[in-house]
């Protein structure tokens, strides 16, 4: 049996991922795998039986990846499943704001009880909200991942310019890119030249606080800012500073504060950017699927910190270990085995940066005691962090 603890409000789709007599969803305290949202992980105590956590999501500073690494839990999330949506709303707001949808909108409805006199009333009071169109503006996007990618390319095609940076694009994005969008080389190029700017960075210790006094001094004055990433990517002293004195137009933003919901000239809507039936099924069922194949077979998709492994599962008995990436740890592993006399029918070791991930099937029959005796004597091997037999 396999316990899953689930955190927000998973979709069923994905729930569904786990309806067999193999798994329990939060039944016990001590579960062999979470899938969550957005909770905070960070001062959740870690259980001994934890061996994997998946971000139904693409942002993962809800969750502490250092901390797990250190105990060989694989982080999983979910890449591109939430992108669409997040592209949608940002794409909606760069018009609705530059056309005071909002605005015009909540004034119309003062109207009501008007009568005949409305239509008088709208035509005389609608040159307060004379805006701008979006065509032939520029658009910047700082971070071409999933969902700049998309954001990028659909601005295009809504007549803008499109200038972006990411200093770290992948392949796969870059093949998707059209090449009519214009790469900055800095990102004070995108900052001296955009109308509008959207950010689809994570949050990082490097991106934190990336937007400040500086940044905005840059910028042209009036520029419409998106902050559909996260909220601390932004100085908020500096962005009030910069609001007040009209630097920046507008700040539209998914993450809401106290300070921000008080301030003029700023959109804020509660962290909804993925809130789609379409994108929770996606993500949900991404998260749930990617778990249990790594819970059954070992198997690793979409992990933010152990390598990606695919070994086909023959119901062998498979061994796992997650450790630090050094020399002569598959070694030191399969001299242990051979104490056992173990033959290796197949066998993978990936790295990922500091951390790798060995997968052994084994031959033999193998009997519990040997099984506890193994896995012993591999956690002494230093660096060794988990050790599981499927
Ligand atoms: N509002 C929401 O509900 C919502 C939904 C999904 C994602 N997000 C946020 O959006 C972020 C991006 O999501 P994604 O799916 O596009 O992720 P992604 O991993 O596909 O893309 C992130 C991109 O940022 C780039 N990048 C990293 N550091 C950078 C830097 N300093 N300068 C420029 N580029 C940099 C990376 O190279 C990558 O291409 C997530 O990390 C998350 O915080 C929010
Ligand atoms: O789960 C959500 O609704 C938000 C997810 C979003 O912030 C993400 O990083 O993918």
């Amino acid at each position: 049996m396999l316990f899953i603890q689930t955190y927000n409000s998973i979709a069923k789709r994905g729930l569904a991922v786990f309806s067999t007599e193999c798994y329990k969803l939060n039944e016990a305290e001590d579960p062999d795998a979470i899938l969550l949202r957005s909770y905070s992980l960070h001062n959740v105590p870690i259980s001994p039986t934890l061996k994997a956590v998946a971000r139904a999501g693409a942002g993962v500073n809800n969750i502490p990846v250092e901390k797990l690494s250190e105990l060989g839990v694989v982080v999983f999330n979910t890449p591109g499943a939430n992108a669409n949506a997040v592209k949608e709303l940002a794409l909606m707001s760069v018009i609705a704001t530059s056309r005071h949808f909002l605005e015009a909108a909540n004034w119309t409805k003062k109207l009501v009880g008007n009568g005949e006199e409305i239509s008088p009333l709208i035509e005389s009071g609608k040159k307060q909200f004379v805006g701008t169109e979006i065509q032939g503006k520029r658009l910047g996007v700082i971070g071409l991942g999933a969902i700049g990618g998309l954001v990028a390319n659909d601005a295009l095609a809504l007549g803008m310019e499109v200038m972006a940076y990411d200093p770290f694009i992948s392949v796969n994005i870059a093949w998707q890119l059209s090449s009519e969008v214009k790469r900055a080389e800095s990102i004070e190029e995108i900052y001296k030249n955009c109308d509008y700017i959207t950010l689809h960075v994570p949050l990082t210790d490097e991106t934190r606080g990336m937007l400040n006094h500086q940044s905005f001094s840059l910028m042209k004055d009036g520029v419409h800012i998106l902050n559909f990433s996260r909220g601390e990517l932004v100085l908020e002293d500096d962005l009030e500073a910069a609001l007040k004195e009209r630097k920046i137009g507008k700040y539209i933003t998914d993450f809401p504060t106290n300070r921000l919901l008080s301030l003029e000239n700023t959109v804020v809507l509660p962290h909804i950017g993925a809130s789609t039936k379409e994108a929770e099924e996606n993500c949900a069922q991404m998260a749930a699927n990617v778990l249990k194949q790594f819970l059954e077979t070992g198997n690793i998709r979409n992990s933010i910190n152990f390598p990606n492994v695919n070994m086909p599962y023959t119901g062998k008995r498979r061994l796992t270990i997650t450790h630090r990436n050094i020399p002569n740890m598959v070694g030191q592993i399969t001299t242990h085995l051979a104490v056992y006399h173990l033959n290796i029918a197949d066998m993978i070791n990936r790295s990922k940066g500091v951390w790798a991930y060995t997968m052994i099937d084994i031959d033999n029959a193998i009997s519990d005691q040997v099984m506890n005796e193994v896995i012993h004597r591999l956690k002494k091997i230093s660096g060794v962090k988990k050790v599981r037999f499927l």
